[in-house]
């Protein structure tokens, strides 16, 4: 099972990951010298990031810089296949697969970073990496095909340009993988929505998706008056484009627009469908009706409002009456009364918009996700999971609330052990602090307030249940801190009885209240919340939350507008199927046409949103924060029952420049990700917390012989385990005081050290395990080789004695050994400019040694493995410490070595490398 990751050329490679005790710069900031500063770490990163080396470790998580390489290749000549900087990356992967494999507990990776720090292309390597040693490799893998272009589809309908990122993503993206047989065989998307009403929204400074402008450059001339976009020259045109800026150059955009239509064919979506809706979408902003009188459209409007309706294939009066009246429920029946105000017929068209756009969208997301399954799960090979498994994994995890799980997340319990290896990313929303903040940063903020608690809970949790026991935690109260700190951000935004989110949605339940209101009472509840600062002198509508990552003054002017997320059931049933002839659209708005009792509009309100998903619990009339924060709770339940990995992504500048590290934006990013205050907890506490029975799954392969003793315990095996690792490490001189571990009623507690040791012995356990293997399964080759080589041997040897001519050719040469081409040697030497007649040179004598895949560099510390004498005096006796300071450069096959004040050359077999091949 090892010998599949052994042969991951980056494990075997990584001399940075096995050799960095002590060096500079250091592989893990963990190997910093206690306490760390945030200097050393920045110091430390920024020697790195000179050398080209992005990722560092931090412990078991992973830290890793963005240097906008990008900024300099197109997104063509970005090949995942040979980015190099993502080696840490892929192994991390690799580690994550065996402990899935082994232990069966569902892992997750976890994302966090700024806007812009580089999570989505974080998370695609991930991807990249899973696939690639998953399911016999990529390329026999159409299920990573499928995601790639999913995950394409949807960057273009989501994705935006910010002051943060011109490639911002406007969706949190929770990506789950279900593993069995070391294959990928489903792969599911989930979306949490927040910002579709930027689509509508044309403030200055705002941009709007990035399909819009694609679209615009990449469509044909033909294609452009089938969906009537032809007597449009410029983006500026359309309204809901009228102050964005394109996101890149027409040739760019044409060429991703062409790149999205070849993913949406692989994701089996249809191409016309999807640019009808879209081209709907640009028109219906087109649409305004006259403020004099709202009933009335100018006769440029008259021509867009034609030509949406027949996109959408209804009739351009089932559209105009869905616009401009509104069905009211009285108790004397239904009234359809005409809307007077033009403001309200344009929220009603701008609804419109934002439904069709993002129900598309997740329609695809739909559609992608059906088709990524591969053949295994049909065939069932994993029947309890494969059909609707997550249905099953959404009722498990529903039944666990995150607190309770976070405090004991180690015991998979029986309910555990039912869910499907999974192995989940989450690519969630960058903290946002624009000059205008929204609901929707409010909401964004939430999010990574959320997963900042969950950081806490998973990454201190342990180390504060240690502390109990032996109170060795230098960073306690710290953390308290932290913890307490984040609790009161989350209270104050999400408290279910008085939170603002709370307070919101009773105030668009009430119809009635003003902003100005909700202000008064969220001042009144929270007056003791030192996190939130109101100043209702300086403005009526603002509000200050003091969050983690720093403060965010909110306009909450427009809090009660965008949170309603509504549209009219006069505007959904347009799309009935008696009204329209256009299946797509009758498709977006299924759920409501079908959930009501009569049909036709009855005076009611539905969501924007469409109400599948992973928020299945969530009703047709839920608001936008409640939605949002369902959805969230749902993914955080979800995970936190799986072992979380924190992959830490930095910015290494605000100003997306090419390999500019700027010393402050990274100071800014280590404090808000509490990275110096984790390392210096991963340095002094056992964090890592694991079942005895789990434990010595993933290492009872150290034990040089495992006792068969029936009524050996768990916990025995596991002393063992641990015993041996201490007595191999003194025997290289590691400073065996910081294997820290703890032994507990069912778990054993260690340091971030002993797991590291225990990986790296591991580590090389299998390799000398592979070599044994390889070693024989090539002994076995050339042995069942040997008679037919024999034969040839003797055939040439025969043809040369007997000047045999050339042209026979005895036929005893198998298929299995191969033929010389010498016309092809001749070739390659002609390339390479050698000359194939005479020797080549013997290399210079190299200034290392390679023990165990790995560079050894002088001075080294070898054992004496027989008497040496100078003279008749006994210079070394066999098992002496020397230290050798390089090869000889008098006498060939000699070392100089050093022993005792005397340096002498011996020759080379009397001294062998300490490895810990040498001690077993
Ligand atoms: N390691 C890397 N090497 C090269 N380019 C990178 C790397 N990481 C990120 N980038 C580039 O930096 C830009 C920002 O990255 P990305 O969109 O992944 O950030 P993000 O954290 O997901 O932002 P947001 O939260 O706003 O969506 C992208 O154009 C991306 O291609």
């Amino acid at each position: 099972m090892w010998l599949g990751f052994l042969r991951s050329d980056d494990q075997l490679q990584e001399p940075q990951l096995l050799n960095a005790y002590g060096e500079m710069p250091v592989s893990d900031i963990v190997h910093l010298k206690y306490p760390v500063f945030a200097e050393n770490v920045i110091s430390c990163l920024d020697m790195r990031f000179i050398r080209g080396l992005l990722e560092t470790w931090l412990g078991p998580s992973l830290i890793i810089i963005n240097p906008y390489s990008n900024a300099i290749k197109s997104s063509s000549e970005q090949n995942p296949d040979d980015n190099s900087s993502c080696r840490l990356l892929r192994h991390k992967v690799t580690e994550v697969l065996q402990e899935l494999f082994q232990t069966k507990l569902p892992q997750t990776f976890i994302l966090r970073g700024e806007s812009g720090s580089g999570k989505s292309y974080n998370a695609k390597q991930i991807l990249y990496s899973l696939f690639s040693q998953t399911n016999q490799g990529l390329s026999r893998s159409s299920c990573f095909t499928k995601v790639t272009a999913a995950l394409t589809v949807l960057c273009s309908f989501t994705n935006v340009s910010t002051k943060y990122n011109s490639d911002s993503s406007r969706v949190g993206i929770f990506i789950q993988n279900y593993v069995c047989d070391y294959s990928v065989y489903k792969t599911k998307i989930n979306c949490l929505y927040i910002d579709h009403a930027r689509l509508t929204c044309v403030e200055e400074g705002f941009n709007n998706y990035h399909i819009f402008f694609e679209m615009l450059a990449g469509l044909t001339a033909e294609e452009k008056r089938n969906l009537y976009l032809d007597n449009y020259q410029t983006f500026k045109e359309f309204n809901y484009l009228s102050t964005s800026d394109p996101p890149a150059d027409f040739d760019t955009l044409k060429r991703q627009f062409q790149e999205w239509k070849d993913c949406l064919i692989t994701c089996d979506v249809s191409f016309t469908d999807v640019t009808r809706v879209l081209s709907a979408v640009l028109l219906i902003g087109n649409i305004t009706f006259l403020s004099t009188n709202s009933q009335q459209l100018d006769l440029k409007t008259q021509n867009e409002l034609k030509s949406v309706a027949t996109l959408l294939g209804i009739s351009s009066m089932v559209l105009y009456q869905g616009l401009t009246t509104k069905t009211i429920n009285t108790p004397e029946g239904l009234n359809l009364t005409p809307i007077l105000t033009t403001i309200k017929i344009h929220e009603n068209r701008d609804a419109l918009a934002q439904a069709l756009y993002v129900r598309t969208v997740h329609m695809i997301v739909r559609k992608a996700n059906s088709l990524l399954r591969t053949h295994g799960a049909k065939k069932g090979r994993n029947p309890s999971n494969a059909s609707g498994s997550c249905k099953s994994d959404d009722r498990l995890s529903a039944q666990k609330s995150f607190h309770s799980t976070t405090s004991d997340k180690s015991v998979p319990t029986e309910t555990d052990r039912q869910i499907p290896p999974l192995l989940n990313i989450i690519d969630m929303f960058g903290f946002e602090n624009l000059t205008d903040n929204k609901l929707e940063q409010l909401a964004i903020n939430f999010c990574s307030e959320l997963l900042e608690s969950y950081h806490n809970s998973h990454a201190f949790n342990t180390s504060r249940s240690s502390s109990k026991d032996e109170t060795r935690s230098k960073y306690p109260e710290l953390i308290k801190d932290r913890c307490s700190d984040n609790q009161l951000v989350v209270d104050l935004i999400s408290h279910p009885v008085n939170g603002i989110f709370k307070l919101l949605n009773e105030s668009v339940r009430e119809s009635r209240s003003h902003i100005g209101v909700i202000i008064n009472r969220i001042e009144a509840t929270h007056s003791r919340n030192s996190c939130l600062s109101i100043n209702s002198l300086s403005s009526a509508t603002q509000f200050t939350i003091h969050h983690y990552a720093g403060r965010v003054t909110y306009d909450a002017s427009t809090f009660i507008a965008r949170n309603k997320n509504t549209i009219s059931d006069d505007v959904v049933w347009i799309f009935s199927q008696e009204n329209c002839a256009f299946g797509f659209g009758t498709h977006l708005f299924y759920q409501e046409i079908g959930d009501a009792s009569v049909p036709g509009p009855q005076g009611k309100l539905y969501k924007i949103l469409p109400r599948a998903g992973i928020g299945r619990l969530s009703k047709h009339t839920n608001t936008l924060a409640e939605d949002f924060c369902l959805k969230l709770n749902e993914i955080i339940k979800k995970i936190s029952i799986t072992k979380p990995h924190f992959i830490y992504c930095l910015k290494s500048n605000d100003s997306s420049s090419y390999l500019t590290f700027e010393t402050e934006v990274i100071r800014r990013q280590l404090q808000s990700l509490q990275i110096v205050t984790t390392a210096n907890i991963i340095k002094t506490t056992p964090i890592h917390r694991i079942k005895y029975s789990l434990f010595n799954n993933l290492y009872k392969l150290l034990l040089p012989k495992i006792s068969t003793a029936a009524d050996q315990s768990q916990e025995e095996l596991c002393k063992n385990i641990l015993e041996h690792l201490k007595e191999i490490s003194r025997n290289f001189n590691l400073e065996t005081q910081a294997f820290d571990w703890m032994f507990r009623q069912h778990h054993l507690l260690f340091s971030e050290q002993v797991r590291q040791e225990l990986e790296a012995y591991k580590l090389h356990i299998l390799y000398q395990s592979a070599v044994i293997i390889q070693t024989q399964w090539r002994g076995y080759q050339c042995r069942k080789r040997w008679p037919f080589l024999f034969q040839h041997l003797q055939a040439l040897q025969l043809r040369r004695l007997n000047s045999l001519p050339n042209e026979y050719n005895p036929v005893f040469v198998t298929s299995s050994v191969p033929k010389l081409d010498w016309n092809t040697v001749k070739q390659i030497c002609a390339t390479y400019g050698i000359n194939p007649s005479v020797t080549p040179p013997v290399p210079p004598a190299r200034h290392y040694s390679v023990a165990g895949n790995m560079k050894v560099n002088f001075p080294q510390t070898r054992i004496a493995t027989e008497v040496f004498k100078i003279g008749k005096h006994v210079w070394l006796q066999e098992g002496d410490d020397v230290k050798v300071l390089m090869p000889s450069s008098t006498k060939d096959g000699h070392l100089t070595v050093q022993f005792q004040g005397v340096t002498q050359d011996v020759p080379h077999h009397i001294v062998q490398l300490r490895t810990m091949g040498t001690l077993l």
